[in-house]
């Protein structure tokens, strides 16, 4: 069973974009036809937030890709929430495996990012995957748990929160979790939110799947009951795959 939100396509543009490109996939967005029915998010880099926020249209919202774990101050290099939220930026990503991995972002650390999002009022889209060895090696829900927690352990609130179940192995490999592995471990996600959170959040929360994912195999991982919406990365980065994706959830796959 999926959750109660609307479906939800948010576009990972990492850091990817020049002025010109920007520029160009802003407009072809601001072309694109999707049904109102779906929640679409584009994370632009920090540099290029001011542009997209103030050139896109109104049936997106606009996230940045990270920020603080505190408040603003003397952090140098960083971004707070309240300033996100200061150049109307609704949405965070956090916790991204690329992250955790190059920048050696712990769980908690993750958690605490969230719950200091929370409060300063954005929306946060929580990233957590296995590895290819993690999951060959039978530790991928001891993983994916450990992610959670971290999570659930900082986070009160989770109304704002949108979990993203991105396996390392898919991310930017073309080798895409089929609709079934896909629908498994969002099918966890969702019991281990009612057992450790709460059936209303359970139910309530939307789970999306990040990894390869295109204008090809977005319909079939849509039909997946759990499978709640996507995060992509390579292919937010053309208006028309990006566009086939938001409208994945109303076609039928062939
Ligand atoms: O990391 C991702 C989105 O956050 C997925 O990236 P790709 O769609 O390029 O595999």
């Amino acid at each position: 069973m999926g959750s109660s939100g609307k479906f939800f396509v948010g576009g990972n543009w990492k850091a990817n974009g020049t002025k010109e490109s920007v520029s160009k996939l802003v407009s072809g967005l601001n072309s694109a036809q999707f049904p109102s029915e779906v929640d679409v998010i584009v994370a632009p880099t920090f540099i290029h937030l001011p542009y997209v926020v103030e050139n896109i249209d109104s049936r997106y919202q606009v996230s940045a890709q990270n920020c603080w774990v505190g408040r603003a101050g003397a952090y140098t290099g960083e971004i707070a929430p309240e300033q996100l939220t200061d150049m109307s930026v609704p949405w965070v990503i956090l916790g991204h495996s690329e992250r955790r991995s190059l920048l050696e972002e712990g769980n908690d650390f993750v958690g605490a990012k969230a719950a200091n999002a929370l409060t300063h009022g954005l929306k946060v889209i929580a990233c957590i995957g296995e590895t290819l060895e993690q999951r060959e090696t039978g530790h991928m829900y001891d993983v994916l748990e450990g992610q959670l927690k971290g999570v659930a352990d900082n986070v009160v609130n989770w109304t704002d929160v949108v979990v993203a179940y991105e396996p390392v192995w898919a991310i930017g490999t073309g080798k895409v979790a089929t609709p079934d592995q896909a629908q498994e471990v969002h099918a966890f996600i969702r019991k281990w939110l009612a057992e450790k959170v709460s059936q209303e959040v359970s139910a309530a929360t939307r789970i999306i799947y990040g990894g390869s994912v295109n204008d090809q195999n977005a319909a079939e991982l849509a039909s997946k009951g759990d499978v709640d919406g996507f995060l992509v990365g390579g292919a937010s980065l053309k208006a028309d795959a990006f566009a086939t994706i938001c409208n994945a959830r109303a076609k039928v796959p062939a």
